[in-house]
């Protein structure tokens, strides 16, 4: 059973939004509650780049999205809902009094994160009747996109609290790092805070700009840490003696005047305007919601890489976007189970996004290959070929592509696919997929496929199962009937 059916935000800024679009995204409904005037508009920002994010970021069926109900109290916002996100601004005396009216109101066994940066789940809690579902879930911005949540129990959090929310924020695409005792900033600000001193010290002492030092780290270890985290960077730079031989070597620096993070710099006025005009200089005229835009696309082609990662089995964060999207079509979304066959079947709906245009301005090669196979997929689907049938050892394999480029698609232009059976037997199914553009119907593009029912361990081709021909029978059926699109059996070179 799902550990988040209903959730609220209370506190609908930057960070409480973004919950509100990762809770709806995965299809729960939000009630918020948030007195800022604005609200509406800024939760309808976040949620708009949410969803263009998504849209980048997945081809998996998402569930229907949940619906976002503005509330006008704190009692409203959190009567009978699973999850309360208090994400309020960061003064203790402030979260303690709303959590205490949350836990007022909220059923008593509702789970209640803090999304604080740094402050004690412990001192959060003081003031509750059941502090005992009470703990800092503290994410990173955009939450709608970045995946980690610490999890921190206070003194009287209780460790089933902990485990259940570990499992609703993976419900959510999250992945939930629990920290084994309370201390203020919890792991990942404290190292933040570290870094952040010392650059601070490096532009106040003229060492290099800001744009400088962020070149530094984009270029370099930034990259290097969206993969694997600081310990097992380190233990590869060990060479083949890991993490002792690392150690060894660069221990003794430690010793060195390697840094001056423990002074606190002074942020008086001219360091505050040194650093304003030098971050003014680097923007370059960027908005600062065209940085948002840029930010978003790389982060989701960094997750792609990720997903692509490790023999195709994924690593770190698109590991984890892989299994979510696994779940995502095991769910099967909004795909529906039987498609009407006397016309092609419209498979698959979706948008151009950022990371599939090329130096022409134009959809890429390979993405056209990918739609063609994201369409094959959701045929399979129909059939009952999902991932279960394929973990139990047999699937089928596309033998033969023949693709036709008749028109161009541009970056977010919406499209959809039609696949249409040419012929089936016991082992073979050959069809034609069409990309359409949505809003003319147009065909931009088409492919002719051959798949063979395999089984995988033995890497040879065999008959589908009864279950399968059976469900593929009345779309054999139907389609027998349609008229052969023009350009199937076309092959490259032959005259018109
Ligand atoms: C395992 C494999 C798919 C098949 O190997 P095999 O068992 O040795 O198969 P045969 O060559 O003997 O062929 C079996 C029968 O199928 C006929 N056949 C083969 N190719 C074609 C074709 N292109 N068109 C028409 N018919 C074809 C062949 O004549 C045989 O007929 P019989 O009447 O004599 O039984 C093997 O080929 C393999 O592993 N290939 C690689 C597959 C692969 O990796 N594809 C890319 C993966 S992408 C993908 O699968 C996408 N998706 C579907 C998951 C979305």
């Amino acid at each position: 059973m799902s550990i988040i059916t209903k959730a609220a935000c209370v506190g609908g800024g930057v960070i409480g939004g973004a919950w509100a679009a990762r809770f709806a995204l995965a299809g729960i409904d939000v009630n918020i509650f948030d007195p800022h005037p604005e609200a509406e508009r800024i939760i309808g920002e976040v949620m708009a780049n949410a969803e263009k994010a998504y849209g980048m970021l997945t081809m998996a069926p998402l569930p229907p999205r949940g619906k976002l109900t503005f509330c006008k109290s704190i009692e409203q916002a959190v009567e009978g809902v699973d999850w309360i996100q208090e994400s309020v601004p960061e003064r203790l005396e402030l979260k303690r009094g709303v959590i205490t009216e949350i836990d007022a109101f909220a059923r008593p066994d509702a789970l209640i994160g803090s999304s604080t940066s740094g402050l004690l789940p412990s001192d959060l809690q003081a003031d509750m009747k059941y502090p005992e579902r009470m703990f800092v879930a503290h994410p990173y911005n955009p939450v709608y996109l970045l995946p980690l949540v610490e999890l921190v129990g206070g003194k009287k959090t209780s460790a089933a609290t902990i485990k259940r929310a570990e499992e609703g924020v993976a419900e959510i695409g999250m992945k939930g790092v629990v920290i084994a005792k309370e201390i203020e900033a919890f792991v990942g600000d404290r190292l933040l805070e570290a870094l952040w001193r010392e650059a601070l010290w490096l532009i106040q002492d003229d060492i290099c700009d800001t744009e400088t030092l962020d070149n530094v780290m984009r270029y370099s270890f930034g990259m290097r840490w969206a993969q694997m985290g600081l310990f097992e960077t380190y233990r590869i730079a060990g060479g083949e003696a890991g993490m002792r031989h690392f150690l060894a070597q660069f221990g003794p620096c430690l010793k060195w005047p390697w840094t001056k993070f423990t002074d606190v710099v002074d942020l008086d006025d001219a360091l505050v305007e040194k650093i304003g005009s030098q971050s003014d200089a680097q923007a370059a005229g960027r908005s600062i919601r065209e940085l948002e835009r840029i930010r978003d696309e790389n982060l989701v082609g960094i997750m792609h890489a990720l997903k692509a990662s490790n023999g195709g089995e994924g690593w770190g964060a698109g590991k984890l976007l892989a299994d979510f999207e696994k779940r995502l079509w095991a769910k099967g979304g909004n795909q529906a189970k039987t498609h009407d066959a006397s016309g092609p079947l419209r498979l698959i709906d979706t948008k151009v996004n950022a990371a599939w245009v090329d130096y022409n301005g134009h959809m890429t090669e390979h993405r056209y290959l990918q739609l063609f196979g994201d369409t094959s997929d959701a045929l399979l689907r129909l059939l009952g070929v999902d991932f279960a049938y394929v973990e139990a050892g047999h699937s089928y394999y596309t033998v033969e592509t023949h693709i036709r480029h008749l028109g161009e698609a541009k970056l977010g232009q919406e499209l959809y696919t039609t696949l249409q059976l040419l012929a089936s037997d016991e082992k073979r199914v050959q069809f034609f997929t069409r990309i359409h553009d949505a809003a003319s119907g147009e065909v931009i593009a088409t492919a002719e496929q051959m798949m063979l029912h395999v089984d995988a361990k033995a890497s040879k081709s065999v008959p589908a199962p009864t279950e399968v021909l059976t469900k593929l029978k009345p779309i054999a059926e139907g389609h027998a009937k349609l008229e052969v699109p023009e350009g199937a059996g076309r092959h490259v070179g032959q005259k018109r």
